[in-house]
């Protein structure tokens, strides 16, 4: 094992024994304190130690490697920034030991001004500063040139060069990239080494009975893709699907629905829209003081679990589910439903919890936790002056069994921007009751922006009603008909790939509207904006994919065994575009690293429309096949139509995480 992977696999070892050390300690919290529990705290921080030694040790023999001019190997998948951050964390250990633990700053450099490299460290500046604090002075370019003199030699870097007011200037090896691409090509795309987790992603999360509005639908598409991203860099995720399924509006429609439809204990009602249903219900209750009364009732009895209500709330709930499902179907989205029910008796153990802390203070007959204990904030309404519970204790209670239970590392809440204040408090009161640690737990309230209509007002349909989550995807499935139609796609497609072709627009482009902007601005729904086939669009994605893909099908020659090709081909880029293509393919590790760690997707987006217009670039300048003036094929450049696979490929791949469907034909 090389020394770069077991400092990586250690490090991860040592989160894990921290996250478990904490675990134990919470629970010897929550059960008085066991002498096994004790024993294995012992176990682990012992381990632990140890752990850490032989960490200690590593980073020291490689910080010896290097200094006896020694090489730095590259970890298979690597992000080259990354890669680049280890490159010169030892650098700056080594020519400035008292600034070892400075955090690295590599920047990409823009792609235009190739003569400046590809890579760009700077932190010389940054620490010509500090030491100029101390009564050291130095020029920025000193200290770069020393930087630059003590990197370690990786087979990553072709050389390096200072420059400027002090960057040191990386150039990407050629041959490593051509070797990066063999591999790629070889083995398909695999993603960046980085330290597992166990992740739990809250997603979608509708309301039964209400309408599934587009703000479901952004938490649903920004959900899916951050829980595709997580699975593909092999973190251990878990989708879920915090439905509304327990709010007080229950007893009104458990009370309607014992009125309408007597039987159904014994006979499943027909409820065929539950909009409907909830709207009659809802008037009674106004207006009615004997049914309010009685509403009030079931909930009381079905929060006890009297059979009868659960009974009728099932029939209710199941009405809701099949709906939400025909959409998740519709979007593939897989989801695994853990509505606010499920939390019920873990309500009552947070409140005791809370209570055994001294945390639960009265107030006006309710009980409230304030998030800290300056009491400055908003508190959270554990229990209602009726007794019953409220969002935030469900949200308490998922909290704790998600982090102690579930034992995730992460928590991840896709959620609209109107919920933060709730998100921070739930977050902060969790930390206050230490259910949460957040040295070794890691909470995301993923917040997103609303949607507007073309109009910049508030989305809404014509009359003004909210818009049905169905009606608008069938209205994509018209529209994106309408487009293909409009190239003549219906003359040339048989139907099943007019059908497939459509589809696969329409879906993607309404998924990709919503991923392509930075999640936290609100955004405009335009389905013309949304289908049109040039800029940074799933249509245009989906044609420069398609077209890529037809290359190496039209050259007349086998490119189905790509490790055979492989055998008798070397990966050429001493074209200038071949190199640019090239480079730019090999960022992808660096995106779905940032993507991940700051849970953004527009960046990946980005990177997608940059791999089309680069590699568009390419093949304007560079011949992949050549054919004579009869159309005959006379020569075909094998190193380039692995090029087109390789971009294919990240396109496949990265249109995976998006949730775009490619198809063969469009
Ligand atoms: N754990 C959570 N609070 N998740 C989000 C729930 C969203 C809520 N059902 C709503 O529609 O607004």
């Amino acid at each position: 094992m090389g020394l770069n992977v077991e400092l990586k696999k250690l490090e991860e070892l040592e989160l894990e024994t921290q996250r478990l050390a904490a675990q134990l300690q919470s629970s010897k919290a929550n059960n008085g304190s066991a002498d096994q529990t004790d024993d294995d705290l012992l176990k682990l921080q012992v381990e632990n130690t140890k752990l850490k030694h032989r960490l200690a040790i590593l980073r020291q023999s490689i910080a010896e490697e290097s200094k006896a001019g020694g090489s730095i190997e590259v970890q298979e998948n690597s992000s080259i920034t990354e890669h680049l951050h280890f490159v010169f964390a030892q650098a700056i250990a080594l020519a400035f030991p008292e600034y070892k633990d400075t955090p690295v700053s590599i920047a990409p450099v823009n792609s235009a001004s190739a003569k400046f490299g590809d890579y760009q460290c700077n932190n010389a500046m940054k620490l010509a500063k500090q030491l100029k604090e101390k009564g050291i002075n130095k020029s920025p370019g000193d200290i770069a040139t020393e930087i630059q003199r003590n990197c370690p030699v990786s087979p990553l870097i072709e050389k390096l060069e200072v420059a400027g007011a002090g960057f040191v200037n990386v150039f990407l090896s050629k041959n490593y990239a051509s070797q990066a691409l063999s591999g790629l090509l070889r083995n398909g795309v695999k993603p960046p080494p980085v330290p597992k987790r166990r992740v739990l992603i809250d997603f979608s999360s509708p309301n039964i009975a209400k309408q599934m509005h587009v703000g479901h639908l952004r938490s649903t598409i920004i959900g899916e893709s951050i829980c595709r991203l997580l699975e593909f860099l092999q973190h251990d995720v878990v989708r879920i699907n915090h439905l509304g399924d327990w709010g007080t509006q229950f007893g009104m429609l458990i009370a309607h629905l014992e009125d309408r439809f007597p039987n159904f204990l014994n006979e499943s009602p027909p409820i065929g829209d539950l909009q409907v249903f909830y709207k009659e219900s809802k008037k009674r209750f106004d207006e009615d003081e004997e049914f309010k009364k009685r509403a009030y009732s079931r909930v009381v009895s079905l929060q006890s679990g009297e059979p009868n209500s659960i009974k009728a709330w099932q029939l209710i709930c199941d009405v809701s589910r099949k709906e939400f499902q025909t959409i998740y179907n519709r979007l593939d989205v897989s989801i695994q439903e853990r509505g606010e029910s499920f939390y019920q008796s873990r309500m009552l153990s947070v409140v005791e919890f809370l209570r055994k802390k001294n945390l639960l203070e009265p107030d006006e007959g309710r009980e409230i936790m304030w998030p800290d204990e300056s009491k400055t904030g908003i508190p959270l309404t554990i229990v209602k002056s009726d007794g019953g519970f409220t969002y935030d204790t469900s949200d308490m209670a998922a909290i704790r069994h998600r982090l102690e239970e579930e034992k995730c590392s992460w928590i991840i809440y896709v959620v609209d921007a109107g919920q933060s204040t709730h998100f921070n408090t739930i977050f902060k009161a969790a930390e206050r009751c230490g259910i949460l640690d957040r040295a070794v737990h890691r909470v995301d309230h993923v917040q997103f922006g609303v949607v507007l209509g073309e109009d910049g007002k508030k989305f809404k349909t014509r009359s003004g009603d909210t818009v049905k989550l169905s009606d608008l995807l069938d209205e994509g499935m018209k529209r994106s008909l309408n487009q293909l139609e409009s190239r003549g796609r219906n003359d040339v497609l048989t139907p099943q790939e007019l059908k497939d072709a459509q589809e696969a627009v329409a879906y993607s482009c309404i998924k990709y509207a919503d991923l392509c902007h930075n999640r936290i601005s609100d955004y405009i729904f335009s389905f013309d904006k949304m289908l049109e086939d040039r800029g940074n669009t799933a249509v245009y994605l989906l044609y420069t994919y398609t077209r890529i893909c037809s290359i190496a099908r039209n050259s007349g020659e086998d490119f189905s065994d790509l490790a055979k090709v492989l055998e008798g081909v070397n990966i050429d880029l001493s074209h200038e575009k071949e190199w640019k293509l090239a480079k730019t393919l090999l960022k992808m590790h660096d995106i779905l690293i940032k993507c991940s760690n700051e849970l953004f997707l527009h960046f990946l987006c980005e990177f997608c429309y940059e791999v089309c217009t680069v590699f568009t670039e390419f093949y304007d300048s560079c011949y992949c096949i050549e054919k004579n003036k009869a159309g005959e094929i006379i020569a075909v450049n094998r190193s380039r139509i692995l090029l087109c696979e390789a971009t294919a490929a990240v396109l496949r791949q990265s249109f995976f995480i998006l949730g775009l469907k490619p198809v063969a034909k469009i």
